[in-house]
């Protein structure tokens, strides 16, 4: 399946990518539920190209920019979940005092009728949007009505624990419990960024480590992960990584992920990778010396390995 085509700016979209139908959401994770919404949209109308309207930053980024860091995918990886639950075009409007600021009726309107042509809107039924969510799904029905445009309003998707969530899922990854998580995404969570120059320690114990800023993903549990990385080139390596603050070094105000990649010598700096954590393997400890680290990595590295059939 070929990437989705991403649109930022409601008010030049591309004649060829308007009159298709749209899920709608903050879509966040892009997990089972999400999936469910995109699907009712392509059954009501198979005929129309499928798309997806998000919006980035993620309002809660725009109205409490103090708040920790929460993301489960940022774009492009949100866009390519995207595309991979069918998605030809996605619409990620940037969150801003101009969307804030608009009503209800605008959004639907000028947005998504006169500038994006929706045919069909799918949502979740507690899809709120428009100044300060004063739009409702039942609004929605009412005035997609008014102007012509269908609606599905898909039912929330649960498994024997309840609903999924965004919500859920970053309380599964806050306790440490990845494979659960990945269960409600569809794929793993994963950590994408450049990688950073460190403390080059890591390369004196047999163990160099990549580190990639957390930015503005969700901080899931401390302590050390099975994981996969995906270079830019599109190999996929698995290895062993920390995500914390080391406190046995000193601690750092805040963490990162710094994963070393099995059987593989090579510059990493600068590259863009991406990071699945697919298994929690242990908590993030002081250790009372180096020596004492450095065996516990070698045991981490064993472990990962065992977990990842490498
Ligand atoms: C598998 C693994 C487990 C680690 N566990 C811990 C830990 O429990 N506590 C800690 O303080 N640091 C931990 N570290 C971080 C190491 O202190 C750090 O990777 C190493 O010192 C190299 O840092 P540098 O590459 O920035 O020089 C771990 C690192 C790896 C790769
Ligand atoms: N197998 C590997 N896994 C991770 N990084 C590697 C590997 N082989 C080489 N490197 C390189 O080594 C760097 C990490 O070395 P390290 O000594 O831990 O220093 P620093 O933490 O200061 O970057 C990575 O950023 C990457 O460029």
């Amino acid at each position: 399946m070929s990437a989705p085509v991403i649109v930022t700016d409601w008010r030049a979209v591309p004649p060829a990518l308007r009159g298709g139908t749209l899920a709608l959401g903050n879509l966040d994770g892009v997990h089972l539920g999400h999936a469910a919404v995109l699907a009712a949209a392509h059954q009501a109308r198979p005929d129309l190209a499928l798309g997806a309207l998000t919006f980035e930053p993620h309002p809660r980024e725009h109205f409490r920019p103090d708040d920790p860091p929460f993301r489960l995918t940022l774009l492009p990886a949100k866009a390519a979940a995207l595309g991979a639950a069918g998605a030809r075009v996605v619409v990620a409007l940037p969150f801003g005092p101009e969307l804030a600021a608009m009503s209800a009726r605008d959004f639907v309107a000028q947005v998504l009728h006169q500038a994006l042509d929706a045919k069909h809107l799918a949502c979740g039924p507690d899809f709120a949007f428009g100044h300060r969510r004063g739009g409702d799904v039942g609004f929605l029905r009412q005035i997609a009505e008014e102007l012509g445009i269908g609606l599905s309003i898909v039912p929330h998707v649960a498994d024997g624990e309840g609903t999924i969530s965004s919500t859920r899922i970053r309380r599964l990854l806050q306790d440490g419990y990845p494979e659960r998580a990945a269960a409600l995404l569809g794929r793993p969570f994963s950590i994408v960024g450049p990688v950073t120059h460190g403390d080059a320690r890591g390369r004196t114990i047999g163990f160099p480590t990549a580190n990639i800023p957390l930015g503005r993903h969700l901080e899931p549990a401390r302590g050390v992960y099975a994981v996969r990385a995906t270079l830019p080139d599109g190999r996929v390596v698995p290895g062993v990584a920390n995500l914390g603050r080391r406190p046995t070094l000193g601690g750092d105000p805040v963490s990162r992920l710094e994963a070393h990649l099995f059987d593989l010598a090579e510059d990493l700096y600068g590259q863009e990778l991406r990071v699945a954590l697919t298994a929690f393997i242990r908590e993030e400890r002081k250790f009372p010396d180096f020596p004492a680290l450095v065996a516990q990595i070698r045991a981490d590295a064993a472990t990962a390995r065992k977990l990842l059939g490498a």
